[in-house]
């Protein structure tokens, strides 16, 4: 996947959150989006999500050449945001089951083989509501970076994680990210680390 942005500008009634953004988020790299509270980093991260259009200027996706329509870059698209709910209602293993009824896993990996990945065979049974928010942390990143799509966009991707959990993500994004275009809205070294390159919103104000 490839992300191209051409004078892109986004407001919210009549602020500018960015402006005259000409950026292209290579095929298979790793970016961050760096700025303080409320500069438009997880507006940014929407845009590229598709769910949120620009004002002015474009955003446009392409995979190996061949453009995405805006309908469908959701089907390429993983995203792990504070603010996308769970099924709470759902054991884990339901909840697994039901997302991979629309979007696969990465290497055809069953929906056991996710739960062990992220260390959650022991609550499998339970339901998403009875967990802490770490264990609902560890179930958002495995929706998004275990599910087969080359575009993965998390933000804030270590809120609730303990240090266990910290490494763990680390050690996913190392396994399972490479050769997939992956973008990291934070200002927590720790969460972007991994990151080749750090784009500064507040640039494109
Ligand atoms: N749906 C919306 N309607 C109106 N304004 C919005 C909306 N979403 C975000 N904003 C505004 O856009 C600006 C950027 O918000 P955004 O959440 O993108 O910032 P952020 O850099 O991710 O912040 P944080 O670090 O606090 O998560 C803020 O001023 C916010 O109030």
């Amino acid at each position: 996947m490839t992300i191209q942005l051409h004078n892109a500008g986004k407001r919210y009634n009549r602020d500018w959150i960015f402006r005259n953004l000409n950026y292209t988020f290579q095929c298979g790299k790793h970016y961050a989006i760096t700025g303080p509270n409320g500069s438009g980093k997880s507006t940014l991260l929407q845009v590229l999500s598709g769910a949120v259009s620009v004002n002015e200027g474009s955003c446009s996706h392409s995979l190996k050449n061949a453009a995405i329509s805006p309908e469908k870059i959701f089907s390429y698209t993983s995203l792990c945001a504070p603010y996308l709910e769970l099924v709470e209602e759902f054991t884990l293993t339901e909840f697994l089951t039901f997302h991979q009824s629309f979007k696969p896993f990465v290497g055809g990996m069953t929906v056991n083989a996710v739960i062990d990945a992220v260390h959650l065979a022991h609550a499998r049974h339970k339901k998403i509501n009875e967990y802490s928010s770490g264990m609902k942390q560890r179930v958002k990143l495995a929706q998004c970076i275990l599910s087969d799509t080359p575009l993965v966009l998390l933000d804030e991707p270590c809120t609730n994680l303990d240090t266990a959990g910290i490494e763990l993500y680390n050690q996913l994004i190392k396994t399972y990210c490479s050769g997939r275009l992956a973008v990291v809205s934070s200002n927590d070294i720790a969460e972007y680390g991994f990151c080749e390159e750090v784009l500064d919103i507040t640039r494109f104000k």
